[in-house]
């Protein structure tokens, strides 16, 4: 079972394997294919709760899939990512907020999506036994600002203060960093300088692990990301299975002898 410094130890090693899962069923599988951290992503809000953007999910929300999650879940970590504006706001609230995923919901660490306001609050976590995941280079929690999801770090400036943010985080006590959607020679490079594992998503193989979106991997997103590949075809898996099934009550094929039972004693009363 990796803990966070296990994990921390497996920078340039292995590379490390990651994957979202908001449910317990899924988890299950997930953990039993030996994934090493099951991240219980806000893109929940995307995937089963149909918002438009990560930003409504809740403290709530993320709480309940992850006792759902680390419930189904023996071997792997378990990381809850923190909602938009559930940190950073205030200090008190950041930490009353990811330390109920740890004292109520058995996640062993917090991912914030970072920026020069999670530098001080990661140090503070850190210290008070919270283990923090950075997230830097796309943040999806600021669509607005960015007015979509575009790639980060593109020139010099804007990689410089990526490289920057990463640095600082890793000072700060952060165990791992997650890179999304940035150029793969600027995560190569940010990945050689630091000594904890950089896991991406959208950012190139050089990263000490990778991540995706499970729904994605699977085949189950109606819509996915350039960067992300689909390993497989859940979506028509259950298209058809959900289409048989529809066909099968119609065509009163379903259910058979074999799924229902009589009452001999009713006989006599009707
Ligand atoms: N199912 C799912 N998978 C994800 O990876 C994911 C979510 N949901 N929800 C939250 C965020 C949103 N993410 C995204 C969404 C879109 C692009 C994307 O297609 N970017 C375009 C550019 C779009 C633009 O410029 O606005 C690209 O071609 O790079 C990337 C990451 C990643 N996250
Ligand atoms: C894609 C990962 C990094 C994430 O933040 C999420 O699933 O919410
Ligand atoms: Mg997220």
């Amino acid at each position: 079972m990796p803990t966070v410094r296990d994990l921390t130890a497996m920078a340039g090693e292995n590379p490390i394997t990651m994957l979202t899962a908001y449910d317990a069923p899924t988890a299950e599988l997930v953990d039993e294919a030996g994934v090493d951290v099951i991240l219980v992503g806000d893109s929940v809000g995307n995937t089963s709760l149909g918002h438009e953007s990560t930003l409504p999910v809740t403290v709530d929300d993320i709480a309940r899939h992850v006792g759902a999650v680390s419930r189904a879940t023996d071997d792997a970590l378990v990381v809850a990512d923190m909602p938009f504006l559930s940190f950073g706001v205030d200090d008190a609230e950041s930490i009353e907020n990811a330390g109920r995923m740890l004292k109520e919901e058995n996640a062993e660490a917090v991912k914030l999506e970072c920026g020069p306001h999670t530098v001080d609050l990661t140090e503070r976590m850190v210290q008070l036994g919270i283990p923090v995941m950075a997230h830097l280079g796309l943040t999806p929690q600021h669509v607005n600002r960015y007015g979509g999801y575009p790639r980060q770090g593109t020139d010099r400036e804007a990689a410089d203060r990526i490289f920057e943010l990463a640095r600082e985080h890793e000072a700060a006590g952060a165990f791992s960093l997650v890179l999304e959607h940035i150029p793969s020679n600027l995560a190569a490079e940010i990945t050689a300088e630091l000594d904890i594992p950089t896991i991406g998503i959208g950012a190139g193989p050089a990263c000490d692990g990778q991540v995706l979106v499970v729904d994605d991997a699977v085949g189950l997103s109606e819509w996915s990301p350039s960067f992300a590949e689909q390993f497989g075809s859940v979506r028509e898996e259950m298209e058809s299975a959900i289409d048989d099934y529809v066909s099968a009550v119609e065509s009163g094929a379903f259910p058979a002898d074999e799924h229902s039972h009589e009452a001999e004693d009713l006989d006599e009363l009707y």
